[in-house]
């Protein structure tokens, strides 16, 4: 069985364009847009299992990046705009009339990725985005529906493609995850 992980993952991930500054991302719609340009290159991207992140049409995952969120600006259409669940940690905001996500922000100041605006770059046509390094929430897809006897099969695709797996975030995302909750808890390493 064809193991479909992402579109714009399965024939292999491009580098970056060095110096490349940011693009134009584009909904679905085939009527006024909503458009929302990033003014820089992004960071982290990798390929997301989780049921929270927007998939694509037939792909196993998502592919989600971050930027800082004074670098996100809706252009077009924004109206259209509405976030799928107020209660989560990172508020994304879909299109009404095609359900793509087309960006995800994180209102309380207290966590380690405020100011971080989740992305999908493949909702752009320039080439040159930072591509996806890891794949997260692996053993997520489970929770879509997937057969969990599946998950060798998906775990060796994703390793032939550049990308390994963990189950939560990359241990240097897991890490600032860490670092601020030990901030928080006044339990952070600091030599005596
Ligand atoms: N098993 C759950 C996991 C959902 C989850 O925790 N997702 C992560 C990664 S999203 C981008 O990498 C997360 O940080 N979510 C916070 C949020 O969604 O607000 C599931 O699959 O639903
Ligand atoms: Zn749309
Ligand atoms: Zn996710």
């Amino acid at each position: 069985m064809a193991i479909h992980i992402h579109p714009a993952i399965d024939a292999g991930v491009q580098p970056a364009t060095p110096g490349f500054s940011g693009g134009t991302l584009t909904c679905r719609c085939a009527t006024d847009p909503v458009t929302v340009r990033i003014g820089a290159q992004v960071a982290h991207n990798h390929a997301c299992g989780c049921t929270k992140c927007w998939k694509p049409e037939g792909a196993l995952f998502s592919q989600v990046a971050v930027v800082a969120r004074d670098k996100v600006e809706v252009l077009t259409n924004g109206q259209k705009l509405k976030i799928v669940d107020p209660t989560t940690t990172i508020q994304r905001y879909a299109c009404t009339g095609c359900g793509v996500h087309m960006y995800g922000r994180i209102e309380n100041d207290k966590h380690a990725f405020h100011g971080l605006d989740f992305v999908h770059t493949e909702l752009s046509r320039e080439p040159g985005w930072a591509p996806p390094t890891f794949a997260a929430f692996v053993s997520s897809v489970i929770e879509s529906g997937v057969d969990p006897a599946q998950m060798d099969a998906i775990r060796a695709r994703l390793s032939d493609l550049g990308l390994p797996t963990y189950d939560c975030l990359s241990p240097p995302l897991m890490d600032a995850l860490a670092t601020q909750a030990a901030k928080l808890a006044g339990t952070l390493y600091h030599p005596a």
